[in-house]
């Protein structure tokens, strides 16, 4: 029987254990010997990898994060660490690999496939959104839910208090969580690296809402623009309004994946494996305007992700 190992790697993402039980039961399914990985690249230099069981995968298709763990590793980028890797898996008799993580994990696993020609496929699994090639990444909906409860909680204290609020959301250089959490939330103001801002033209739009009655304010800032500190500041002195910052952080990363992110995880998982046995050897798996497919790790990994040219027009007025 053959040996396909499945790991979780990066920033864990809702969805992510959806897709390892996926994974498995359908590796299982099509004859394939499963095996999992734990603790991401540093497991797999380390050889913290067995055979799955059931009982591995059973009870966790609703939990958050990602029970095979996760981590970021500097030794991977060293031919030494990865041969290593590549040992641990001979010894296994593991010849395909299933990663699900983000751009840097596909990265590194590319680089393993030069090294040692060990097929891999990749399923998109980051809240960042930011995979060129695919609309859709694991955990993004999952964080947006979480980012709607939290923006509607503070606008209970923020109209309470007659406030503005900054609401820092993560997605590195990315600003997709902070757009569509800026429209479904109805903020004031929507600041992302994908788009320019003018400061004068939201000041002059904003103090012409508050003569007509506006109480309190609302704005999402991506945390790529590193400009949250600064628009809370900027508030306070330029619409002379009480101003309190909140960086939302790693709540955004937690919490059970919503019905979107597993029904998502069963299909990229199935599709991953599928690709694998046809015998493709690094493909990355997609979802392109409601299809799903596969592209190239050459081209994901040489292409800049371009945002949705529909939720950049909607955001736009948000952001002078
Ligand atoms: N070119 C590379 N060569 C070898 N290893 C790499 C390379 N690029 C990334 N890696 C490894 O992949 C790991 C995961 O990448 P990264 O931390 O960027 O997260 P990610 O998979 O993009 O997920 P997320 O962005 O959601 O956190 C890195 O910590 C590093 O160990
Ligand atoms: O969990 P860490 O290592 O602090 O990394 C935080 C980063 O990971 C992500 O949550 C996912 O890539 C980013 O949005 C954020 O910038
Ligand atoms: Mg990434």
């Amino acid at each position: 029987m053959e040996g396909i190992a499945i790991m979780t790697s990066g920033g864990d993402a809702a969805g992510m254990n959806p897709a390892v039980k996926s994974a498995v039961d359908y590796s299982i399914k099509q004859g394939l010997k499963p095996f999992l990985i734990r603790n991401g690249l540093r497991g797999m230099i380390d050889g913290d990898i067995a055979e799955a069981t059931r009982e591995d995968v059973s009870g966790i298709l609703h939990r958050g994060g990602t029970v095979l763990r996760s981590s970021r590793s500097k030794r991977f980028f060293e031919y030494e660490y990865r041969k290593q890797a590549y040992d641990n898996l001979q010894k296994l008799g593991i010849n395909k690999l299933i990663v699900i993580g983000g751009d840097g994990s596909f990265a590194a696993l590319n680089q393993f496939y030069a090294d040692f020609g060990v097929p891999f496929a990749g399923i998109p699994a980051t809240i960042d959104n930011d995979i060129p090639g695919t609309d859709y990444c694991l955990g993004v909906d999952t964080a947006l839910n979480m980012i709607r409860d939290s923006i509607d909680s503070i606008r209970d204290t923020a109209t309470s208090f007659s406030r503005a609020f900054v609401i820092e959301t993560m997605g590195r250089h990315c600003g997709y969580l902070a757009m569509v959490s800026a429209l479904s939330s109805g903020a004031e103001i929507c600041i992302v690296p994908e788009l320019e801002y003018d400061l004068d033209a939201i000041g002059e739009r904003l103090r012409k809402d508050m003569k007509d009655g506006r109480g309190y304010i609302l704005a999402i800032v991506a945390e790529g623009t590193n400009m949250a500190e600064y628009l809370t500041r900027w508030i306070k002195v330029n619409l002379n309004m009480e101003a309190r910052l909140t960086v939302l952080g790693h709540v955004q990363r937690g919490g059970s994946p919503t019905v979107r992110d597993r029904i998502m995880a069963y299909k990229f998982a199935v599709a991953a494996v599928d690709s694998l046995q046809a015998g493709n050897t690094n493909k990355i798996m997609i979802y392109k305007d409601g299809v799903l497919g596969t592209e190239d790790i050459e081209t994901v990994n040489s292409t800049k992700v371009e945002l949705n040219d529909q939720i950049l027009q909607l955001c736009e007025h948000l952001s002078k």
